[in-house]
Order: C-alpha cells, then sequence, then structure tokens
C-alpha cells in the first residue's frame, strides 16, 4: 500500500492492543504516536505497527510525511521478500498488513490526543524539542507515556518543558540505525521516571522485537557513549596521516569484526550529525576534552556540505 492511501485520522481509543500482550501495564500501550517521518522515525512507526499497535506517523508536511512511507514500504518489501520468499501475494499482504495499522497527519496535538505512548524524533535541536513538547503537554492524555530518540540530548533538559507530573512519564527511548534491522533500545532513565513508566517501555520495546537495556541520563547513553569518541579518534587518526579512510575502515572490519568501518558509519548517519553531537558534548564539558577534541577533515567536509550518504558525498563519494 502506498502513502497517499493511508490513513489521516487517529485511531479509536479502542484500537486493538498489541498482539500477546503479556502484562497488565503493556496491555495499556496500543495507541502510539510517532513525531517525526525522517530516518529513525519511519523505522520506530514501522516496527511498531509490525507489532500491532495502532501508530500515527507526524510531521510538519505531506512531503516529509511521503517520505516516511516511502522508507517504510521499501524496508518492509525487504522484510516481506524475505519472509515469504516465491509467494508474492504472501508477501504483499504482510505489506498491507502493517500499514493498515498507520495513519499520517501533520496535526501533531491532534495526533497524539488518545495517545497511550508519544515517540519524538525529529530534529536533534534542544529549543525545538522543547517547544514540541510543551505543545504535546496540552493535547495528550495525563498518562500518555513521553519519550525522546535524541541522540546526544539530556532527557532532563527536554522533559523541563513538561510539568511534574508528565516528568515522571517522560524517558528516553534510543532505537539504532537502521531501526528494522538493529536489535537494541536504550531505554533511559532520568530521576523523576517512575518504575511502572519504566516497566512500560521496558515491555514495550521487546513487544516491538528489541533487546532493550537500561541506563542512566547520561552523555550519549550507553552507545553513543562509546562509539562517539572510537569514531572521532579514528578521523584523528586521519587527520595526522597515519593511516587511510579505507585501511582504517579494513582494519575495524576485519582486526575488530565492526560490520562498517568508522567511515562508513560516519557517512551512513550522517557527518553534519556526528559533528554537532562532538560540539555539543565539547561545550557541555562534562566529557574529559580529549576524547571530544574536533577532527580537520570532518570539519572541513561539513563546511564544504559533504555530510555522507544523504547528500552523495562523504568520507565516501556515493555519486558514481
Ligand atoms: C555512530 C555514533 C555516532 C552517533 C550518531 C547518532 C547515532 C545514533 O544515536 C545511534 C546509532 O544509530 S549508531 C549507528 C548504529 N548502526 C550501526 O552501527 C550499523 C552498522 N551496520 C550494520 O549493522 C550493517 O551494515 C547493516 C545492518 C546496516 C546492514 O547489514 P549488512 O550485513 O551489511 O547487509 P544485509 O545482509 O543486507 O543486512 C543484514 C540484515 O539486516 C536487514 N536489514 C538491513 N537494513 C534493513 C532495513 N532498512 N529494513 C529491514 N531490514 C534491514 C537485512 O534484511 C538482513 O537481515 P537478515 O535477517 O540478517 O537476513
Ligand atoms: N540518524 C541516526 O542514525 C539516529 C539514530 C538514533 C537517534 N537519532 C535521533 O533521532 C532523531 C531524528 O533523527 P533522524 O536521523 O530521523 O532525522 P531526520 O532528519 O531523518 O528526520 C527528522 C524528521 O523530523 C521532522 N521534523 C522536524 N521538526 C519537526 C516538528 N516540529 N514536528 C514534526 N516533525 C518535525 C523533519 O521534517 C524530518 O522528517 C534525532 O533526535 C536524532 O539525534 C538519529
Amino acid at each position: 500500500m502506498f502513502a497517499s492511501a493511508l490513513k489521516r485520522s487517529v485511531y479509536s481509543r479502542n484500537a486493538k492492543a498489541c498482539f500477546s500482550t503479556s502484562t497488565a501495564m503493556l496491555k495499556d500501550i496500543k495507541n502510539v504516536t510517532i513525531i517525526g517521518a525522517g530516518l529513525m522515525g519511519s523505522g520506530i512507526v514501522q516496527v511498531a505497527a509490525q507489532a500491532g499497535c495502532k501508530v500515527t506517523m507526524v510531521d510538519t508536511s505531506d512531503a516529509a510525511l511521503a517520505n516516511g512511507e516511502k522508507i517504510i514500504n521499501k524496508s518492509l518489501a525487504r522484510v516481506a521478500r524475505k519472509k515469504f520468499a516465491d509467494d508474492e501475494q504472501q508477501q504483499k499482504a504482510f505489506v498491507d498488513n502493517v500499514f493498515a495499522n498507520i495513519a499520517v497527519s501533520t496535526d501533531a496535538n491532534s495526533a497524539v490526543s488518545q495517545a497511550d505512548l508519544v515517540v519524538e524524533a525529529i530534529v536533534e535541536n534542544l529549543d525545538v524539542k522543547k517547544s514540541l513538547f510543551a505543545a504535546l503537554d496540552k493535547a495528550a492524555p495525563k498518562d500518555a507515556i513521553f519519550c525522546s530518540n535524541t541522540s546526544s540530548l539530556p532527557i532532563t533538559d527536554i522533559a523541563q518543558a513538561t510539568p511534574v507530573d508528565r516528568q515522571a512519564r517522560f524517558a528516553g527511548l534510543h532505537f539504532f540505525n537502521p531501526v528494522p534491522a538493529m536489535k537494541l533500545v536504550e531505554v533511559v532513565r532520568t530521576d523523576a521516571v517512575s518504575d511502572d513508566v519504566f516497566q512500560d517501555l521496558y515491555d514495550f520495546s521487546k513487544k516491538v522485537g528489541k533487546t532493550p537495556v537500561s541506563c542512566k541520563d547520561t552523555p550519549g547513553f550507553i552507545v553513543n557513549r562509546l562509539l562517539v569518541p572510537y569514531m572521532f579518534e579514528a578521523f584523528r587518526l586521519l587527520d595526522r596521516g597515519d593511516a587511510s579512510v579505507q585501511d582504517i575502515d579494513t582494519a575495524m572490519k576485519l582486526g575488530a569484526g565492526m560490520p562498517m568501518g568508522p567511515f562508513e558509519l560516519a557517512d551512513f548517519v550522517g557527518l553534519d550529525t556526528m559533528k554537532f553531537i562532538n560540539d555539543g558534548w565539547a561545550q557541555g564539558g562534562k566529557i574529559e576534552p580529549a576524547l571530544v577534541q574536533a577532527s580537520k577533515a570532518l570539519d572541513e567536509l561539513v563546511q564544504q556540505g559533504h555530510l555522507g550518504r544523504k547528500s552523495g558525498k562523504g568520507f565516501y563519494d556515493y555519486s558514481k
């Protein structure tokens, strides 16, 4: 099913719960609203819809929603081909069934009016996220759980845009790129988050096929706290002229078992995102300065508009 055919309404509160609920808590998470239909938001929409939740995908324009639907369609087709290799009818039925759980909207406030869970995956900007959540707090049910998929911003700072009661229901739910393929979710717990909410999010992560881990609200949580310094050390290795992009990538794939080398991964994630995270941490002063020292090669590429795969060029050239 294609984008334009998707429902433009929010599902009824009587919609079916995610299938095979195993706890009383989880039963309540049946209507999920994802704000942001980009790379991450579309992936979260997909895995929640695949798990049987009724999902509303929100973005600011029809074009952005169409982009999200295109990403989901492509990924679901891939999953369907693998599941039903020789049966095109079953492939189509599988894709249609998942899309039947997805509605789209450009009106975030009405899209959250019946939400049990709201997951934000919009631009990595604290003020923009805060102003979104301040508005959503007034439009969503009092008992809705709010989550951010932020890579690098403190959840506590984002949650401050909402009243104290909501802060007890406000956590990080950090998925990984590409969402349908990556098995991990970090459930990020601030000091304000209640045990029930934390458990609900842990159970929800399992229901959407992921392995949750718990972590405190510290810079980079677990994965990015370790991965970002590693990648910047690779960039600085290049800056110093100690090894080439290709050799560093080959070394880390064949010598350390990484699925992608640090430069391939940086191009995949986006060089602007890498720079944004590192600069933010350097300014924040909570991380050892040597770990967040800037990279000349990265700064130059970003300045030239070479942002990785999404712009056609980064450390590698994707235009050919
Ligand atoms: C990074 C630090 C910087 C921080 C920046 C912020 C980042 C952020 O906060 C955290 C991150 O996300 S950090 C970034 C974290 N991310 C990483 O570190 C990624 C590192 N890269 C990888 O893990 C692999 O290269 C991929 C999984 C991307 C592709 O795997 P491959 O072996 O080269 O190619 P393959 O064999 O084709 O695919 C393998 C399996 O995946 C399946 N599949 C793939 N895409 C799919 C999709 N869109 N839909 C559905 N399914 C999809 C595929 O069907 C297959 O399934 P099977 O059941 O096994 O047959
Ligand atoms: N890209 C990654 O590898 C990755 C991985 C994990 C987490 N994240 C985090 O997920 C979030 C989204 O990242 P992405 O890569 O999907 O970004 P993206 O640029 O692909 O998508 C962001 C989407 O949000 C939309 N948007 C912006 N402001 C909005 C608003 N006020 N209301 C509704 N929609 C709005 C944009 O139109 C766009 O479609 C960021 O916080 C990022 O740090 C990214």
